[in-house]
């Protein structure tokens, strides 16, 4: 049942209704408007406070920090306060029920809007008609600038309503207004028209692997980010200290779905591609298939351990000579093979990463080479005095250059680079851990390139094997460890003197932690984004079927906790090394703990394009499930032959901008076909290039960059060649399954068997 401001009657019922929520939603305005005027007025008077001292100054800082942090939220949730209204009977008598993006109260301390994050919003989301959860009716309300434009009635009366699917959707009329909306090149939030079973996936537990299985469009990214945010609500003691991050495939991703979460109140995320989760490493290219098929499979780990081990050296190998002879002021000294080996074999059986065990390595070889220089000098010195020696040895160039060829400090970059461009190395390495000549060939770069998305997980490996030689850092942790107790009761002492505790506004340790070292201006995000070893309180994963093995180690790494939410498809995996079963790729990190939710319906693309995709689909994946799409009405997908690229495109592209009107268009090519499309379109926009492209009018992507995103109308070139590409029928239905309301098929050559019902 569904009615709206023009439609309503003189005095009709429903124009009453009307009148009445205007009421009630004027009252929240009013309430905001209270409340935006306090905050600003606390975070003026706290930035004029001058008084001195530690306590002082915390508390000046805390309060700004939070002040500041509620006045972000509350002028965020202007557009959309309120969405919905619930209706309740209890034996007592009814209760109305307003649910918006945050909770308020009124002056009696009274609640008049609920959080929709809160458990008590959660009926408005998660009732069916089967299990309406002790609901009569849920009113969604459309707002717009403040004004009430119409109401949207499912009555849950068990007498009038038959058992219905639990995959009901709710709201079907809010759902279909916001999906027909045309598409802006960022993703909106979803708060006022979540599904129940989308609510699931939000609402889901915090601890253990949350598997979002679910065919394109079905909800899958746009759920997960509020899943976030419900996190973040839920467990903000946990998640404030630890941080949350969001991993996607790429930066035009991450830009398309950056709104999402400051529109829901939460700006403390970090989001990274693959390629970034690498501090100092920002990697966008990708390497051909066969390379990526090697670098993302699980041998590349023990690769990277063997490549470790073979930089640690004997004489011999390093040199061609059993003892260690070095050129000193001195004259030629000599350390001997025996001597050599005992400290080599022993520092390699040190449960010590290789960079810290080279500590080990160059002090007792120092001594050996002291005790050699003392010999050649007939000079005998006392066993005290041989750290000092060797000291005064370590500034000699052919000591350093020896010690360093034997057990060298390695960064990641060095050992990958020095690998790759050495075929002898990777070789001697690759044998040794079964990887075949084929493989090893795939291997070999110039050192010169670029870093590709694909060398990011082995970089990160290589870090995990040499570790850092960080006891001075260590040192001055177990320093700071010390005092951090001491600094947790002052913080509660400051807390509970100043009264935040009782405001709930902070816990001591984060408190604490906020004024140690870095000083309070860094937020989590801030520093979590820059430290390899940050462990996050939680990780979202999204376009998850494309991590390789050894991405997913990559990811695990920064969250030992194993709280992860992993969103993707199985039916999409484009990249050669990608996920092909969840619980293959996550239970050996989290046994027992891994949980797959199914969306089930495609709220993106129309019936009749659907159609097409689910051809396709059975080649891709046979056996998978193509979605059922929300909207059974749509334009019909067309094939358009043309004689030429250059010839036929612009026209037909020009075709789909007029029919669309204010949307956007994407054309979508094969990896082949790049360069001709772009020069056949030349003001269409490329990601990567100035601006944001995804806000143009009409962009050209390839399959891959087109994973995760949307357009009103998308224009698929040349589908054979898209097909040639290996793990090509996936990408061609990616590139067919972004539209939300056309589809056109453009080609020169027949079209592929898949594609018949297009003929015509
Ligand atoms: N409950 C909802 N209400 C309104 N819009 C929705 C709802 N669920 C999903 N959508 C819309 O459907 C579209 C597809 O959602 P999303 O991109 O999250 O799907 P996906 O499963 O991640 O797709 P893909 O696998 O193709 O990347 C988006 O525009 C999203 O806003």
């Amino acid at each position: 049942m569904q009615f709206c401001q023009e439609d309503a009657g003189e005095a009709s019922p429903e124009r009453a209704a009307l009148a009445a929520e205007q009421a009630r939603i004027g009252t929240m305005y009013e309430r905001l408007d209270v409340l935006r005027a306090h905050t600003a007025d606390q975070l003026a008077e706290v930035q004029l406070q001058t008084h001195t001292g530690y306590a002082a100054l915390v508390e000046r800082e805390t309060r700004a920090y939070e002040h500041a942090r509620r006045r972000a939220q509350l002028s965020a949730v202007e557009e959309g306060l309120c969405f919905g209204r619930i209706d309740l009977s209890y034996d007592d008598g009814p209760e109305a029920r307003y649910v918006g993006r945050i909770g308020l109260r009124d002056t009696e301390h009274e609640t008049i809007l609920v959080d929709w994050r809160a458990p008590a919003a959660r009926p408005f989301y998660a009732a069916t008609p089967s299990d309406p959860l002790g609901l009569t009716r849920r009113r969604h309300l459309r707002v717009r600038r403040r004004r009430v434009t119409g109401l949207d009635d499912e009555v849950f009366d068990s007498e009038g309503l038959s058992e219905g699917d639990r995959r009901q959707l709710v709201g079907e009329a809010a759902l279909l207004e916001s999906l027909h909306r045309g598409r802006t090149g960022r993703m909106a939030d979803i708060v006022a028209t979540i599904q129940s079973e989308q609510d699931r996936v939000i609402r889901a537990r915090l601890a253990g692997v949350l598997v979002v299985q679910g065919g394109p469009g079905t909800g899958k990214t746009v759920a997960a980010l509020h899943r976030a945010a419900y996190l973040l609500y839920t467990h903000r003691n946990v998640l404030e200290r630890r941080g949350a991050l969001v991993v996607g495939p790429n930066t035009a991703f991450l830009r398309y779905v950056s709104d999402v979460l400051p529109s829901l109140g939460e700006t403390d995320v970090v989001m990274r591609t693959l390629g970034e989760l690498f501090p100092g490493v920002e990697a966008t290219g990708h390497d051909p298939h066969a390379t990526a098929a090697v670098k993302g499979s699980p041998l590349m780990a023990d690769l990277v351990a063997a490549a470790v081990v073979d930089r640690q050296r004997t004489p011999r190998e390093a040199f061609g000579s059993g003892d260690l002879v070095v050129e000193v002021d001195a004259g030629a000294i000599t350390v001997p093979e025996a001597a050599c080996r005992r400290v080599l074999d022993t520092a390699r059986k040190l449960p010590l990463a290789h960079n810290t065990a080279r500590k080990y390595v160059v002090r007792s070889l120092l001594s050996e080479l002291a005790r050699a220089e003392s010999t050649l000098l007939a000079r005998p010195v006392q066993d005290d005095d041989l750290p000092f020696v060797g000291e005064r040895l370590w500034h000699e160039a052919p000591v350093r250059r020896a010690l360093d060829a034997l057990w060298p400090d390695l960064s990641p970059q060095r050992l990958i680079r020095d690998l790759f461009s050495d075929p002898e190395a990777l070789e001697r390495v690759g044998e040794l851990v079964g990887l075949d000549a084929e493989s090893r060939a795939a291997l070999v770069r110039d050192p010169a390139l670029p870093w590709t998305v694909e060398d990011v997980p082995l970089l990160d490996e290589a870090a995990d094997v040499l570790g850092r030689d960080d006891s001075d850092e260590r040192a001055r942790e177990r320093r700071a460890e010390e005092n951090r107790a001491e600094e947790v009761r002052f913080a509660q002492g400051v807390l509970e003197f100043t009264g935040l505790a009782e405001d709930e506004m902070m816990n001591a340790e984060a408190l604490a932690d906020r004024h140690r070292d870095e000083g309070p201006r860094r937020t989590t995000a801030e520093r979590a984004g820059e430290d390899r070893e940050w462990a996050y309180g939680h990780v979202i994963v999204d376009e998850a079927q494309e991590l390789s093995p050894m991405a997913w180690r990559t990811v695990m790494r920064r969250v030992p906790t194993r709280s992860l939410t992993v969103v993707g498809d199985v039916a999409q995996t484009g990249s050669a090394a990608g996920t092909r079963s969840w619980t293959d790729a996550l239970e050996p990190y989290a046994p027992g703990k891994v949980h797959v939710e199914r969306l089930l319906v495609n709220y993106r693309t129309p019936a009749p394009i659907m159609a097409v995709a689910a051809d396709v689909l059975r080649e891709a994946a046979p056996g998978e499930e193509v979605p059922d799409s929300v909207r059974e009405e749509g334009d019909a997908p067309r094939g358009v032959r043309l004689s030429s690229l250059p010839d036929g495109l612009p026209g037909v592209v020009a075709e789909e901008v007029a029919a669309i009107g204010e949307g956007r268009v994407a054309v979508v090519t094969s990896d082949r076909h790049l360069a001709e499309v772009v020069e056949a379109l030349p003001r269409a926009a490329r990601p990567g290039t100035a601006g944001d492209a995804l806000e143009e009018s009409v962009v050209v992507l390839t399959a891959t960059e087109s994973k995760g995103l949307e357009f009103d109308s998308v224009v698929v070139v040349e589908p054979d060649a898209l097909l040639a590409q290996p793990r090509g029928a996936n990408d061609l239905y990616v590139a067919v399954t972004r539209a939300t309301r056309r589809l056109t098929v453009a080609h020169t050559a027949d079209l592929p068997g898949v594609l018949k019902r297009l003929e015509g």
